[in-house]
Order: C-alpha cells, then sequence, then structure tokens
C-alpha cells in the first residue's frame, strides 16, 4: 500500500455512508487529532449549475454520473495523495448548485470519501486502496431519506416520492447494486453498525502507524 491511503464508502441514497464516514472520522479526531485523517463528500463535487434557472437546475438527474465532476474528483484524491492541498466545493441540496464557498482540504495520511456512485467510475476506483459497501435495505433508505429530505433538504413529500420513482430507484438497481462488486467490504445495518466502525477504525490505526 502506499504512502498515504484512501478509504471509498460507496451505497444507496440514504444508506447511511455520510454516518458512518463521519463516525469514523470523529471518532478517531477525537483518539488522533486532525491532522492525520481527511474527509470529502462525493456530493460536493456534483456540477456547478450556477448557470441554470432553478427550474432548469431541477429536471437534472441526479442519480446519474453524468450529475457529478468525477473528472475533479480524481484530480483532487490524486494531489491528495501527492501531498497537495485541495478546494474542495461545497454544495447546496436547496439549490441544486455549488456555493460560492470552498472548503481548503489538507492532505492527509488516510482520506475517507463517501458517495453514491464511487465504485461505478473505474477512474475513480483506481484511486481507492480501500472500498466499503453500505448494504441497507432499499425501503430503510426511502423511509430514512424521506424524513431527512423533508427536514434537511427543504424537499416536499411528493417531489421526495416523485424523484425516487423516477430517478434514485432506477438508478440503485442500475448504478449502484452492481458496483457492490468492487467493495472489500460490505456493512449491513447502516452508519450505526459500530462494529464495522470499529474494523475500519483498527485498520486505519495499523495504516497510520505503519507511516
Ligand atoms: N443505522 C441507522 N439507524 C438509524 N438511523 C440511521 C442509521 N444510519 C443512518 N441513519 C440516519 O439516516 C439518514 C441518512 O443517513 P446518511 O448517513 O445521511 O445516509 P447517506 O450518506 O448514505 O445518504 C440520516 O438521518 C442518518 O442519521
Ligand atoms: N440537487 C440535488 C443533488 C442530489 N440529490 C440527491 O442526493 C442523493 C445523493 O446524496 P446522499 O447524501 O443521499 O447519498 C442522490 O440520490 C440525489 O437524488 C438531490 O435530491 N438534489
Amino acid at each position: 500500500m502506499g504512502k498515504n491511503t484512501i478509504i471509498a464508502i460507496a451505497g444507496a441514497s440514504a444508506s447511511g455512508k455520510s454516518l458512518f464516514a463521519s463516525t469514523v472520522y470523529q471518532e478517531l479526531v477525537a483518539e488522533l487529532g486532525d491532522e492525520r485523517i481527511a474527509i470529502l463528500s462525493e456530493d460536493a463535487y456534483y456540477r456547478d449549475q450556477s448557470h441554470l434557472s432553478f427550474e432548469q437546475r431541477i429536471l437534472t438527474n441526479y442519480d446519474h454520473p453524468a450529475a457529478f465532476e468525477h473528472q475533479l474528483l480524481t484530480s483532487h484524491l490524486h494531489a491528495l495523495r501527492s501531498g497537495e492541498a485541495i478546494k474542495m466545493p461545497q454544495y447546496s441540496y436547496k439549490t441544486h448548485t455549488r456555493t460560492e464557498e470552498t472548503i481548503t482540504v489538507q492532505p492527509a495520511k488516510v482520506v475517507l470519501v463517501e458517495g453514491i456512485l464511487l465504485l461505478t467510475d473505474a477512474r475513480l476506483r483506481s484511486q481507492f486502496d480501500i472500498t466499503v459497501f453500505m448494504d441497507t435495505p432499499l425501503d430503510i433508505c426511502l423511509l430514512r431519506r424521506i424524513k431527512r429530505d423533508l427536514e434537511d433538504r427543504g424537499r416536499s413529500l411528493s417531489s421526495v416520492t416523485e424523484q425516487y420513482e423516477t430517478t434514485v430507484r432506477p438508478a440503485f438497481f442500475e448504478f449502484i447494486a452492481p458496483s457492490k462488486q468492487y467493495a472489500d467490504l460490505v456493512v449491513t445495518r447502516g452508519g450505526k453498525n459500530q462494529i464495522a466502525v470499529d474494523i475500519i477504525k483498527t485498520k486505519i490505526r495499523q495504516l497510520l502507524a505503519e507511516k
């Protein structure tokens, strides 16, 4: 394994990727400090749509690989691996585009990145050293997505159900489920699976001790 390690966490929308990645990150930062571990989200790399009207933006299929700037994410992962800081875009689910701000991410020995389509793209897969797939039943994901999108993402119940039927569910079967074959580890029961969190933390501690 190279000098730096990139760990990808993929799976369906609302399968618990973000909770899992942030739990691993926060628990390790509390224990070891934050200079050796970084965290990124694929969602930050949704394409900038500031040149489009709001009415045009809501027509985008946000579950299709074309919605993401995967080339930029690949180059940012490559830069972090090479010891360079990156400016991670920031994304708003309410305006469906990037905000003006970026977050500077310093290179770290271990980089966690989470997102629905990470394992579907060969360019991205070539950057990953360890891959995890959150295998949460789709009905549980839907219940969690409804709650989250209504509470946090400014959506209505009708917009969530329509989007689920037209793009979210079809994309799960077309892109996300087949990408499970690229996972080293498959995690059941979502972001609160503490045994799986502990296994990844143990692996990270081991990697940091080797370096
Ligand atoms: N095992 C779990 N039990 C209960 N709630 C969970 C569990 N895993 C995730 N959640 C909740 O489900 C919602 C979606 O989880 P999140 O981590 O944001 O999913 P993703 O990043 O895969 O879209 C969040 O509100 C999160 O707190
Ligand atoms: N403007 C947007 C952008 C994305 N989405 C949905 O977000 C999902 C991916 O994020 P998760 O945190 O759920 O993994 C994806 O399924 C998109 O449908 C959106 O609704 N609006």
